[in-house]
């Protein structure tokens, strides 16, 4: 048996809404929504308390509405239903295998989904369900990454941990330049003045006056998350 004891106790889970996809063009792929399901299972009985944000842009990405010519706060607000049913598909697929999870919302669809209701969220965490914030923060021009860090700072997660296509921030986007290097920390000043495209300034902004970490690592990387949680070498630190 082990002993070995989780480093946080409450963490903010930012998934990303494209890794959603898997191998296919578009929607949600079966096999890595169940895979990520499987790795909030195995932390959350660690005893560590997990909220999480998921992103939309497996469906609608609003600055790719805008940029089509659409009005972008309504492609926004788009972007955010998208976060509501990638939301639902993962919270279903978490009472599938065993979690209990509760979906809330930014903006009000009380028919579908119950309202974020900040204390509410704070007692199902202690309770030990799994909390999926849905349509990002309710507001046009804000990402997931805001979301994940508002609503971090809201629950008083010790550690933002953002799991994303890549396995870290590196020096320049590792998609476009193949010589960047992956950082093992660096600073929000850091991060903020290299203008590094793995977050935006917001997101950063935000959880550096909060004083509120944050992890980047690699969604495709299995165990990668319990990893982070038990505090193992994994992925790139951001801190204060
Ligand atoms: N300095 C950087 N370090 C790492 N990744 C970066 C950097 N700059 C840009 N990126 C890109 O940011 C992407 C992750 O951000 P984003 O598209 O918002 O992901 P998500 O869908 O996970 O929210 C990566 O796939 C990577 O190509
Ligand atoms: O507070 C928010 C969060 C999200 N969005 C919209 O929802 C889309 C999907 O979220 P995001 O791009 O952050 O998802 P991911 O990058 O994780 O796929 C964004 O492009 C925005 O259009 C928004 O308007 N306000």
């Amino acid at each position: 048996m082990t002993t070995e004891k989780p480093a946080v106790q409450r963490v903010l889970l930012k998934l990303s809404g494209e890794a959603l996809m898997g191998d296919d063009a578009y929607g949600i792929n079966r096999e890595t929504i169940l895979r990520m399901a499987n790795e909030v299972a195995e932390v959350s009985k660690l005893g560590v308390e997990v909220a999480v944000v998921i992103g939309g842009g497996n469906i609608f990405r609003g600055m790719a509405g805008g940029a089509a010519g659409m009005d972008r706060a309504t492609a926004d607000y788009m972007g955010m239903l998208a976060t509501v049913m990638n939301s639902l598909a993962l919270a279903d697929t978490m009472n599938n295998i065993g979690l209990t999870a509760r979906v809330m919302s930014a903006i009000s669809i009380e028919q579908v989904v119950e309202p974020y209701v900040r204390p509410k969220a704070l007692q199902y965490l202690e309770e030990g369900k799994v909390v999926v914030f849905a349509a990002g923060t309710g507001n046009p021009f804000f990402t997931t990454d805001t979301a994940a860090a508002l609503r971090g700072a809201e629950i008083g997660a010790q550690l933002v941990l953002k799991a994303t296509k890549v396995d870290g921030v590196y020096t320049a986007d590792p998609k476009k330049d193949p010589s960047a290097t992956r950082y093992d920390k660096l600073t929000f000043d850091e991060a903020i003045a290299k203008n590094l495209g793995i977050m935006d300034a917001t997101a950063f902004a935000l959880c550096r006056d909060q004083k509120l970490p944050i992890k980047v690592f690699s969604i495709f990387k299995p165990g990668a998350l319990k990893r982070v949680v038990m505090g193992e070498d994994e992925g790139t630190l951001v801190y204060i």
